[in-house]
């Protein structure tokens, strides 16, 4: 067995490739400078005797949105404590999986009450929203001053929108509020009722993707910080001018590439690199290279649609079942009657319901829209209209562990292993 702290570090400070925000948080994000700049500008009446705008802010996934909007929030923190005398209370709640307006103003409550007493407090149980609704104004009144809300992941709230449509209007006594809402979910921005919209969103700030060029710099910023003997030549902090002993030089390129191709993620690219560096650590290597960033990609890959397989609903890993089944018996790629011929011997097999083909047919779609299978159409030969016929587009061991993982279906995947 491997004892730990024998190995040869390549990490300076290996927190700095952690991608969540609680483990490392950057100091500077020169590529938002102008969304930074609008936020700016929305709080800044603060400054100057007024109160804050409402922002509603809001971009794809990874690109600095929460950690772009504590920056700004805890910049004024800072001058509000040691350059001014205006009392400023900052909430943070991140409504990701709240369900309910019910669930985010509780949170609220806690985080006015901690606050207000310095302490740590249970959340609140039992009173309706508009009961919670009135105790977090009571707070707040106690709080007093400015108080900026920030409701990160905003979407998250699906079911009713009542704190949305309260927080931006509350009126209350020697208070001024502002509500900074992030959402990275574009159908839930688009849907926002119009009165939210024009309340939450009188400013509005996007965050569009980053490029690949973007995503080198960010990365190389975070290299430079992490890993031993890597630093910006002339403190000039870009891509260009990284000097490294640990990274060979193609290894942040293609980060970004990978990650810009994607989705232009940072977190993504943070992600990739450091499993990158961890698979080196792993085989010894003094130095990161090429190949590691391919391998890292390929298991991050792995993970993603492992989970993906994990969390997908019994009918459709039935229908997944078939796919395996046909590939390993050397049929694939097949179309869905002869699928289906299969799906009823599996259902019948562990007490499953049985549905009709045209719905068996849709949960191999969904599959295939899920790139776990491929669909391909093909013509049935001479006037017979055209078919679907499916294959694994995954490793069928993968499959066959992650569906296993499931009591219920073990005993078919039994058979395959
Ligand atoms: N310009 C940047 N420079 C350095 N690091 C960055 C930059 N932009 C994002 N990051 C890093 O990327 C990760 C994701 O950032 P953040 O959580 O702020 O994204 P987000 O837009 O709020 O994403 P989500 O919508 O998924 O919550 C964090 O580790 C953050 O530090």
């Amino acid at each position: 067995m491997e004892p730990f702290g024998a190995e040869q570090g390549i990490y300076k400070d290996v927190d700095v490739l952690d991608p969540e925000p609680d483990t490392y948080k950057p100091t500077e994000l020169p590529e938002r400078e102008d969304e930074l700049s609008r936020i700016h500008s929305a709080l800044r009446p603060i400054t100057l005797g007024g109160s804050p705008r409402n922002i509603l802010v809001y971009g794809p996934t990874g690109q600095g949105k929460t950690v772009g909007v504590d920056l700004k929030t805890e910049q004024l923190q800072q001058w509000a404590d040691s350059e001014s005398d205006v009392s400023l209370t900052v909430l943070r709640v991140s409504c990701k999986g709240a369900g309910k307006s019910w669930n985010v103003l509780a949170a609220l409550v806690k985080q006015a009450r901690e606050a207000r007493y310095g302490k740590t407090v249970e959340k609140p149980r039992g009173p309706t929203k508009v009961e919670l609704f009135e105790m977090l104004s009571d707070d707040l009144q106690a709080i007093g001053g400015m108080i900026i809300i920030v409701l990160d992941e905003i979407d998250g709230i699906q079911e009713d929108d009542y704190v949305l449509y309260e927080l931006p209007r509350a009126s209350i006594d020697s208070v001024s509020i502002g509500v900074i809402g992030i959402t990275n979910d574009y159908q839930f921005h688009e849907n926002l009722d119009a009165d939210i919209r024009s309340s939450l969103g009188s400013r509005e700030v996007v965050f569009s993707p980053y490029d690949a060029d973007q995503l080198r710099d960010i990365l190389a910023r975070r290299a430079a910080r992490a890993l031993r003997d890597t630093y910006f030549e002339d403190e000039i902090k870009d891509s260009e001018h990284l000097q490294s002993d640990v990274l060979s030089g193609d290894v942040i390129p293609l980060c970004a590439a990978l990650a810009g191709q994607d989705t232009g993620d940072a977190r993504q690219a943070i992600h990739l690199l450091s499993t990158a560096c961890d698979l080196a650590l792993d085989d010894g290597s003094d130095i990161v290279t090429e190949s590691h960033v391919r391998k890292a990609r390929e298991e991050i890959q792995e993970e993603t649609i492992g989970k993906g397989i994990r969390g997908e609903t019994i009918q459709r890993k039935i229908a997944l079942l078939t796919a395996l089944e046909s590939e390993l018996s050397g049929d694939a790629p097949e179309g869905t009657t002869q699928l289906y011929r299969r799906y009823k011997r599996f259902t019948k097999q562990i007490g499953a319901d049985t549905y009709q083909q045209g719905t068996f047919r849709e949960k191999l779609n969904d599959l295939a829209h899920g790139n776990i299978l491929e669909g391909d159409r093909r013509g049935r030969g001479r006037g017979r209209g055209m078919t679907n016929m499916y294959s694994l587009s995954v490793d069928p061991d993968l499959v066959i562990d992650k569906v296993g993982d499931d009591n219920r279906l073990s005993q078919i995947t039994e058979r395959f292993e």
